[in-house]
């Protein structure tokens, strides 16, 4: 451990083991750094990152991994690992790649998923590293007899002979479908600045931190070294709880993962029944279909508005009444299964890019599900990229002022400085500036009359507040946005500076009055048929 003297592991009857931190942390400061022991690169991006510092070599509009203009090339031998310099690539391959290699090499290209591929890392460890290693995930959780109910776990003991055979380690199989257990219940996924998960890492000591849909920290990469920060201050003796599922989505989807993922029920406050006068959580909102009154569908049975499992719901604005609250969110639930948002993961085509376009609007006049929630986080997760592949620069603006404005702003349990929102913000910056540049979609603009680049200038200042916040001071995300993104627009708008005092402050500026202007652009777009 990089800090012995910041955490202690502390055993929890409900949870197993965890981290405590021994000292007060203030908020938004780091609590851990560390190089996780194992990392891979995921099977789908092999060829664009680097496997040893996770640089990503793309940098497009859409995927901007900052301080990422490199080039890979890949190990000559296995043609299936790519570094970004000699030196990363001589550091993997004293680390793990020499035992790897020839294995990746007989396979042609064929790399076996990522969590086999961490396996045989492990079980290819040099022997004292190893028995260290395997100590060290002795105690670890594994869920094996839960994993063995499951569908898939056939194809984890399939997964598991392939990581015994390849990496010719003398353990029996059982004792390898235990590391992979342990491997799948404790990994965490590498993501880089745009929030794209491009490896994953095991670490027993990172994976000792458990979980709250509430967290108080957050990991962050800066390149491949993992960053435990504080999301809000954390007193001397209080767990350290990051969320392991996108806890942006609403208490019954959460559940649900970590049910069928980590085996567990989560109990945290945000699990749990809102007391009266506490402002109720945003994520769990409906609205009313009549008047679009928020009302949340998911009360805890012993909670006293319990009456909303099985009674009538009457609306609280317009007294439209529900006749069981259940029935209004399966019906919703089934609305978007049948309007076909439900799978949105691949779009492939202009025509299922525009009917998602047409559903989104549908569903959002209906006003009965909130835009700021599932399923228009994902929708629109998808179609911004697409949009930015087709240089459809006016709908892809609109499209980021949605998820700016209505979607990332209401989504307030959120802190601001939270990894994908910065990543948001950075898509925003590249995408104004491309505009400023080209002068690329004037001609939608012109009827709004915005400055785009004062609305830059302010989004660039918001990243520059943010992410020391977030990243940490001088980190290569702050190096990209402070020498790339700073400089570039400091040539662009250098008539707008002479305006703006460089040493105003946000709230000084009001560069809100132009931000608003594409807030209604990107609704205008909503509104119409
Ligand atoms: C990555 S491990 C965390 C460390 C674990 N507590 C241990 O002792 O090894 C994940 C497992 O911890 C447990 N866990 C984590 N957060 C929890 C929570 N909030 N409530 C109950 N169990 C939790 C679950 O069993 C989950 O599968």
């Amino acid at each position: 451990m990089s800090s012995p003297e910041v955490v202690i592991k502390k055993n929890f009857p409900s949870r197993g083991n965890g981290l405590v931190v021994a000292k007060d942390i203030p908020a938004y400061s780091e609590i851990l750094r560390k190089i996780p022991d194992v990392s891979v690169p995921d099977s789908d991006h092999r060829s664009q990152i680097c496997a040893n510092c996770f640089l990503f070599a793309a940098d497009t509009g859409d995927r901007v991994q900052p301080g990422s203009v490199v080039k890979v090339f890949s190990c000559g031998k296995c043609r299936s690992t790519y570094y970004c310099s000699q030196d990363c690539q001589l550091q993997d391959w004293k680390a793990y790649h020499k035992r790897e290699c020839k294995i990746l090499a007989s396979l042609a290209g064929q790399v076996p998923p990522s969590p086999v591929v961490l396996l045989m890392r492990i079980l290819m460890m040099d022997g004292s590293k190893r028995d260290r290693f395997y100590n060290a995930m002795e105690n670890l959780m594994s869920h094996i007899d839960d994993r063995g109910k499951m569908e898939d776990f056939a194809t984890l003991v399939l997964m598991s002979k392939g990581a015994k055979e390849y990496s010719g380690t003398k353990l029996s199989l059982d004792a390898v479908v235990g590391l992979l257990c342990k491997v799948m219940t404790n990994s965490a996924s590498i993501a880089n600045p745009s929030y794209d998960t491009v490896g994953m890492m095991f670490d027993p000591v990172i994976s000792l931190i458990n979980h709250s849909c509430d967290p108080n920290a957050v990991l962050v990469f800066n390149k491949n070294v993992l960053l435990v920060r504080a999301v809000r201050e954390i007193k001397e003796g209080e767990e350290i709880l990051i969320s392991y599922t996108d806890n942006t989505m609403p208490m019954p989807y959460r559940k649900e993962q970590l049910r069928t993922r980590y085996f567990f029920d989560c109990q945290c406050s945000a699990c749990c029944p809102v007391p009266s006068g506490v402002k109720p959580d945003p994520r769990n909102d409906f609205a009313c279909p009549e008047c679009g009154t928020p009302f949340q569908p998911y009360p805890m049975k012993s909670h006293p508005s319990a009456q909303l499992y099985n009674d009538i719901y009457e609306c609280s604005s317009c007294h439209y009444g529900f006749s069981n609250a259940h029935n209004v969110v399966a019906n919703i639930e089934d609305k978007i299964a049948r309007s076909g948002l439900a799978d949105v993961s691949r779009i492939e085509s202009d025509d299922m890019a525009s009917g998602l376009v047409s559903k989104l609007k549908q569903l959002y006049k209906l006003k009965t599900i909130p835009i700021h929630r599932s399923p228009f986080i994902e929708v629109l997760a998808n179609l911004i990229p697409y949009y930015i592949k087709q240089q459809d620069w006016s709908t892809a603006l609109r499209l980021i002022g949605i998820e700016y404005f209505l979607q990332d702003e209401v989504r307030s349990w959120q802190p601001e400085f939270a990894p994908i929102r910065l990543a948001h913000i950075m898509r925003f910056v590249v995408i104004l500036l491309y505009l400023i540049t080209t002068g690329n979609c004037s001609k939608y603009l012109e009827h709004y009359s915005i400055d785009l680049r004062e609305c830059l200038w302010g989004l660039v200042t918001e990243l520059e507040r943010s992410i020391p916040r977030t990243y940490g001071e001088n980190s290569a995300f702050e190096i990209h946005v402070r020498e790339k993104y700073k400089h570039e627009m400091l040539r662009q708008m250098g008539p707008v500076l002479a305006r703006i005092h460089m040493s105003s402050t946000l709230e000084q500026l009001d560069w809100y009055k132009e931000m608003n202007k594409i807030k209604a652009y990107a609704i205008d777009f909503l509104d119409q048929p």
